[in-house]
């Protein structure tokens, strides 16, 4: 292959993980990175150190080998393989690859629209979604105070409410809440330093550094930060180290007057598993929930996703959607790209007939039914002709790269579990893989009819299995 080629694959490759929220340190260690050459389908890449390739091999492999294959347009493996020419000049640091802290800046005026710059501003250090902003997000009765308390933050961190707590079902908001008072609060005041982590995020990380003797650059990671926003605490619950390192980093924020949001899926005093010091700090803030949302915010929801995709659609076919699926926003936006996608494919307008056809097996259901990952994977395993082992291995052969991505895409719309938990029961992989394998397939939903058809039929047999159990 010739050598240009390549480097092109790879610039690729890496901006497509960046525009995914690839971590800070991820992004510093691939920055050390250099294609050398294809040999037979393995991408050999060489770095300056032993630690650069350990990372590289057990935390970034995954993506960066989907996001190459991606780039290339075939199937690629990669090796990594030392190259100490590659090392800079001065004596190796153990932190380098911590991200230094933003420069101060002049704070901008803060009259500036709430959306300001959102997209300019630099996700990989923060870890913030560009699409989720207070601009993207529709208010009703099941989320307005809500909303309120989320705006007052991010224009007054630490000031108005400390810790502000969002608790709420799966699906409603809460996580595009979080980052969207990150980003209003630095398009506010551009100097603070805001990281988003999922506490699945959070743990690992806590074990890694742990591992690896680096605790002090973790703590300097989550403490040395104006806005901490942790996702889905519930999940460190039992998790005893790190609840404990969590309680550490909490009360040191806290006192530094910096601000902490947190969400969970319920209030503080029903979150079984965690200490009472933890539950009652939480409960010193505001306690804010986001319920179901009505019919008419629904509505509303749908109405904006559409415009914000530039997709005419009929009115009739987003009240048919809206009055159907009411309990979870994600499955709502997901029958929506249902229903554009085969419009699309089949050339088709997107009317009222089209969207009932489409979603007649989906939403058809007269109870809530039991879909698990396992229960996914089975019949992905089973449609594709392969086994439950091989979705979780690493063999990364055509047909099970296609089984394994529609398989984590199916998770993450019939499933409430976190990006994590999906990563974990595809064989700890990591969450970024899940994203990937998401985006992917919705974007394929919308150009390949094949793609369209395995997910849809899949669908059907999933939720007849889940309704004959
Ligand atoms: N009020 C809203 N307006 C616009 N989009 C919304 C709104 N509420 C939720 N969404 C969208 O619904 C999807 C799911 O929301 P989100 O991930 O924030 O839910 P969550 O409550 O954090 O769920 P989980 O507990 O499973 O993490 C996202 O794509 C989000 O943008």
């Amino acid at each position: 292959m010739a050598a240009n080629i390549l480097s092109d694959a790879w610039s690729t490759a890496l901006t497509s993980l960046d525009s995914m929220g690839l971590g800070p340190a991820a992004a510093s260690f691939l920055a050390m990175a250099k294609p050398l050459g294809d040999i037979e389908g393995t991408i050999l890449v060489a770095v300056p150190n032993e630690f650069t390739k350990g990372y590289i091999e057990n935390r970034a492999s995954e993506g960066l080998t989907h996001a190459l294959s991606d780039a290339l347009g075939r199937d690629v493996r990669i090796a990594v393989t030392i190259d100490a020419s590659l090392a800079p000049d001065e004596e190796e640091d153990e932190d380098a690859a911590e991200p230094a802290p933003p420069p101060l800046q002049t704070p901008r005026d803060p009259d500036v629209s709430r959306t300001l710059d959102a997209v300019n501003i630099d996700s990989t250090e923060t870890h913030l979604n560009p699409k989720y902003t207070f601009d993207t997000f529709v208010t009703g009765p099941s989320n307005r105070f809500t909303h309120a308390a989320a705006i007052a933050v991010a224009e007054a961190p630490a000031k108005a409410y400390n810790p502000l707590f969002i608790y709420g079902d799966s699906g409603l908001g809460k996580t595009h809440l979080m980052h969207a008072i990150g980003h209003y609060a630095l398009s506010l005041y551009p100097h603070l330093r805001v990281r988003y982590v999922n506490s699945e995020e959070f743990t690992n990380d806590f074990i890694n550094a742990l591992q690896e003797g680096r605790i002090n650059a973790f703590q300097r990671r989550y403490r040395e930060v104006d806005i901490l926003l942790i996702d889905d605490i519930q999940f460190i619950q039992g998790k005893e180290q790190t609840m404990d390192e969590f309680f550490h980093t909490f009360n040191t924020l806290h006192n530094a007057n910096k601000q902490v949001v947190l969400t969970s899926d319920l209030p503080p005093k029903q979150l079984d598993g965690f200490e009472d010091r933890l539950r009652s700090r939480f409960e010193a803030g505001l306690l804010a929930d986001v319920q179901p949302p009505d019919l008419e915010t629904r509505i509303a929801i749908l109405q904006k996703k559409a415009a914000a995709e530039n997709l005419e659609v009929d009115p009739a076919v987003l009240e048919y959607i809206a009055s159907r699926i009411s309990s979870n926003i994600r499955e709502l936006e997901g029958c929506l790209l249902r229903v554009t996608a085969f419009a699309n494919l089949t050339q088709q307008r997107i009317d009222l007939p089209l969207a009932e056809m489409v979603l007649k097996d989906i939403i058809s259901d007269p109870q809530d039914t039991e879909i698990t990952a396992a229960l996914i994977m089975g019949q992905t395993a089973h449609y594709f002709g392969v086994t439950i082992d091989q979705l979780c291995s690493s063999d990364r052969s055509r047909t099970l790269v296609e089984a394994r991505q529609i398989a984590m895409y199916l998770c993450r719309e019939l499933t409430d579990l976190s990006l994590p938990k999906i990563g974990a029961a595809f064989g700890g992989r990591d969450h970024t893989t899940v994203m990937h394998a998401n985006k992917k397939i919705g974007q394929q939903m919308n150009a390949k009819r094949e793609t369209f058809n395995h997910v849809t039929e899949l669908t059907n047999r999933i939720k007849q299995k889940a309704r004959e159990s």
